[in-house]
């Protein structure tokens, strides 16, 4: 009987707390996604953790969040500069740095991992999180490709795992899109939905499918453009020039590869390929296997389908 309460009061606290408000945030990856995660969630009044494999890998993420509010910054405190400095240092004042995960994990509401497009990895972690983390404590991935349930499928809170999907750059982009599994329970989806709304994005729902909604939509539709330029039908910046006039997108497709990554966008189209090979819009290509293959990753790295100033 006594046993029977124990787990009866751990599964009512569990549920109860996962409904409490997220207050305490853990960031996984500090790449070009999870430091926006990072610094939006802390701009927002939320205090976060941000864990990466090195402290020198950190250094420079909070070095780039530091630019980015800068940005931010200039436009808010126009005519107050010393207010513009104060707002800065208030958000990276709550945002600590960590490489071990297992240690912001153990005493916080909500994971989020924003790591390498690698579904082995991003289990690997998940797993010793899993282990660490409080039966309340929600997790999220960033996948931009992975289905959420294969990820949530090393752990042991399937009911209490989602998909937080943010846009680059995440200090401007509105979006993000919140993934349920068939075993994300109605609490922990609400609660998803609530924090990116009180990172004040505009929240849409999407089943555990490849893409989502917008990758699903503007993956094939930069790997087409790929394709014109493979057969010798149009440049590259001629098909940016297109698409930026005659379409009204911000960047034209490879502008966009670049400012995503070469490396993630093949990392997305090679795990739908292997998954439907016979999907014409999932085919590899050989122009950005090449460029990947010679570390051109796009603006990460100075070049990719353009040379940018680093
Ligand atoms: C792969 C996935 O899983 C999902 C994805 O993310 S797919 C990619 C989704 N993202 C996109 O499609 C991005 C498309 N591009 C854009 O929307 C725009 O080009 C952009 C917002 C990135 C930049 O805008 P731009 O007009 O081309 O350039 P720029 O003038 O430098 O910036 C515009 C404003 O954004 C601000 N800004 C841009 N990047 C910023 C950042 N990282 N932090 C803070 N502010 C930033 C600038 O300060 C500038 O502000 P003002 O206009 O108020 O002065
Ligand atoms: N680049 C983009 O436009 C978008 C990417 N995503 C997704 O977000 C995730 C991250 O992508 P990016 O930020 O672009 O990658 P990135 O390459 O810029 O950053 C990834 C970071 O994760 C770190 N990392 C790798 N393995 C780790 C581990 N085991 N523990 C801790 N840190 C680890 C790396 O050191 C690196 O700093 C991927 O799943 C990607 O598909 C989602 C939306 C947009």
């Amino acid at each position: 009987m006594a046993q029977f309460l124990q787990v009866f009061s751990r599964s009512i606290s569990a549920s109860s707390s996962a409904m409490a408000q997220i207050k305490h945030v853990t960031v996984i990856g500090s790449g070009l996604m999870g430091s926006g995660i990072a610094q939006v969630a802390a701009a927002t009044g939320h205090n976060v953790a941000l864990v990466d494999q090195t402290d020198d890998i950190l250094g420079k993420s909070m070095a780039n969040m530091n630019k980015s509010l800068q940005r931010v910054a200039k436009k808010k405190f126009a005519d107050d500069p010393k207010g513009g400095e104060t707002f800065i240092s208030e958000i990276i004042s709550r945002i600590k740095t960590e490489t071990d995960p297992t240690v912001p994990a153990a005493n916080t509401d909500l994971v989020i991992e924003a790591i390498v497009e690698n579904l082995d990895v991003k289990q690997k972690l998940f797993k010793s999180l899993d282990e660490a983390a409080p039966q309340h404590t929600i997790f999220a991935s960033n996948t931009s490709s992975l289905p959420i349930g294969d990820i949530a499928a090393s752990t042991k809170r399937l009911d209490r795992f989602g998909g937080l999907h943010y846009f680059n750059p995440v200090p401007m982009m509105k979006l993000v899109e919140v993934i349920r599994t068939p075993d994300t329970n109605d609490e922990t989806f609400k609660s998803l939905v609530d924090f990116g709304k009180a990172m004040g994005k505009v929240t849409v729902e999407c089943k555990d499918t490849p893409g989502f909604i917008v990758n699903r939509l503007l993956v094939p539709y930069m790997l087409e453009a790929v394709r014109l330029v493979e057969r010798g039908d149009a440049s590259p910046r001629d098909i940016d020039t297109a698409m930026k006039l005659g379409a009204g997108y911000p960047m034209g497709p490879f502008e966009l590869a670049d400012y995503v990554g070469l490396d993630t966008t093949k990392f997305i189209i090679d795990g739908w390929y292997e998954k439907f090979p016979e999907n014409p819009l999932f085919q590899p290509s050989p122009l950005l296997n090449k460029l990947v293959s010679e570390g051109n990753l796009g603006m990460k790295t100075g070049k990719g389908f353009y040379s940018h100033k680093k």
